[in-house]
């Protein structure tokens, strides 16, 4: 009982926020402190690439190269990835993939509140992914409106002029705003075949006086959206811990007192060749919950029992990716999922994904209520920030972070 009365203070508080545009979430009005952020240009002797058939620099970006390349007919060599034949984007199948119905956890019903509840559990346990179906589409309290301007200004964003996109470029995966392509790792690697914005949201300390400044309505757009965002993966977060056993409030209490938002805006231009390259190689996100959408054209795969999927884009919905945090915390019943983004021909895709993890400095492991002896975690306590770093870092992909901190690879 005490659990559902926390789960429906939840849903009061998103709805009393939804309709009060002057509330602030009780996490954000915590947080007063502007912290003066250093930005870390890209660095002059970083690596530059020039592309064989188009002399362009690839720091400037996939967007900028296809733009200024006309007809391309083929990704220049530095694009082209090592995917596995059997892996080719489109041999990914369309399967059935979890559906969450939301309502479920808003109604009155506390058969229905624990059948979703269960569901959300199972879809975290054996794919670590789930969409998110709302039957009226207020239910979960993003207005479909809100989610257009949003993708709006990101691809205003995306069309500014070079120079004033680089004024937020950055290598260094701590700094609090980046603009950057394909990976930018420090390492030398194959390029992918897209462009992003990075910041963090409104639950560390503020950022918002250094997102973009362009396009104007950026600032306020994003923030209205983060907000709101934010308040979902808080009620999934509240029935993730429900279905663990564990508090419902037990894992946003994990998070710190000002959790970890952070923001990517993919975008992601046509390409001449996409079974030669990918948007984003194989990858799981390091943080608990990431709450993504799309501009309506799809090109999120996701891996399952070693097969991959095509995830549908329906516009007005939201897809869930469970992050490494989350399988730790879990102690491995839930798993992360591994996931990639592919590239077509026809139209350039824009996504954003919301992650939502840990402060930085907290440390990941698994919920002490899920173990009795510290002999039956699976995996070795880290630093949340550490992690990153390492994950970032990696040239290896998949998984492969994830399963350096599991015990038995000591
Ligand atoms: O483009 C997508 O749908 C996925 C993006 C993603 O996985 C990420 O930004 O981490
Ligand atoms: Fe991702």
């Amino acid at each position: 009982m005490a659990n559902l009365l926390q789960l429906n203070r939840w849903n009061h508080r998103m709805l009393m926020n939804m309709y009060n545009p002057n509330s602030n979430n009780m996490r954000q009005s915590k947080i007063r402190s502007k912290i003066a952020y250093k930005q870390t240009p890209i660095s002059s002797n970083s690596p530059v690439m020039v592309l064989n058939n188009c002399n362009i620099d690839y720091k400037k970006g996939v967007k900028y190269l296809v733009d200024n390349s006309k007809n391309m007919k083929m990704v220049p060599l530095e694009f082209v990835l090592p995917i596995p034949e059997g892996e080719r984007p489109s041999m990914a199948i369309d399967g059935s993939i979890p559906v969450i119905d939301m309502s479920g956890l808003n109604g009155p019903v506390v058969q229905q509140r624990l059948s979703t509840i269960h569901a959300i559990s199972s879809a975290c346990a054996e794919w670590g992914f789930f969409r998110l179906e709302f039957p009226q589409v207020t239910n979960h309290g993003i207005k479909e409106s809100l989610m257009d301007e949003m993708v709006q200004v990101v691809e205003e964003f995306f069309n500014l002029p070079l120079e004033e996109k680089m004024k937020y470029g950055s290598d260094d995966v701590m700094d609090p705003v980046r603009y950057g392509t394909s990976l930018t790792t420090t390492r030398k690697h194959a390029l992918h075949w897209r462009d992003f914005l990075r910041h963090y949201g409104g639950l560390t300390p503020h950022t918002y006086h250094l997102w973009p400044a362009n396009p104007p309505a950026y600032r306020d757009v994003a923030k209205e959206y983060l907000k709101e965002v934010w308040q979902l993966a808080v009620i999934i977060f509240g029935a993730i811990s429900e279905g663990l056993g564990l508090d419902p409030n037990y894992i946003e209490s994990s998070l710190g007192d000002e959790g970890t938002q952070l923001v990517i805006s993919n975008y992601y231009p046509a390409c001449p060749e996409p079974n030669k390259t990918l948007g984003l190689a194989p990858h799981s996100d390091h943080g608990g919950l990431t709450i993504v959408m799309d501009n309506g054209i799809h090109g999120l795969q996701i891996k399952h029992n070693q097969t991959w999927y095509s995830v549908p884009s329906i516009p007005g919905t939201f897809v869930v990716n469970l992050g490494d945090f989350l399988e730790v915390l879990s102690n491995g019943k839930y798993k992360s999922i591994e996931h990639r983004a592919i590239v077509n021909t026809e139209a350039a895709r824009i996504s954003i994904a919301v992650g939502h993890g840990p402060k930085m400095d907290a440390i990941v492991q698994p919920a002490s209520p899920l173990i009795k002896e510290k002999s039956e975690s699976k995996y070795r306590p880290i630093i949340y920030k550490d992690y990153i770093r390492a994950q970032q870092s990696t040239i290896k992909r998949g998984k492969s972070a994830l399963d350096e901190i599991m015990n038995n690879n000591i």
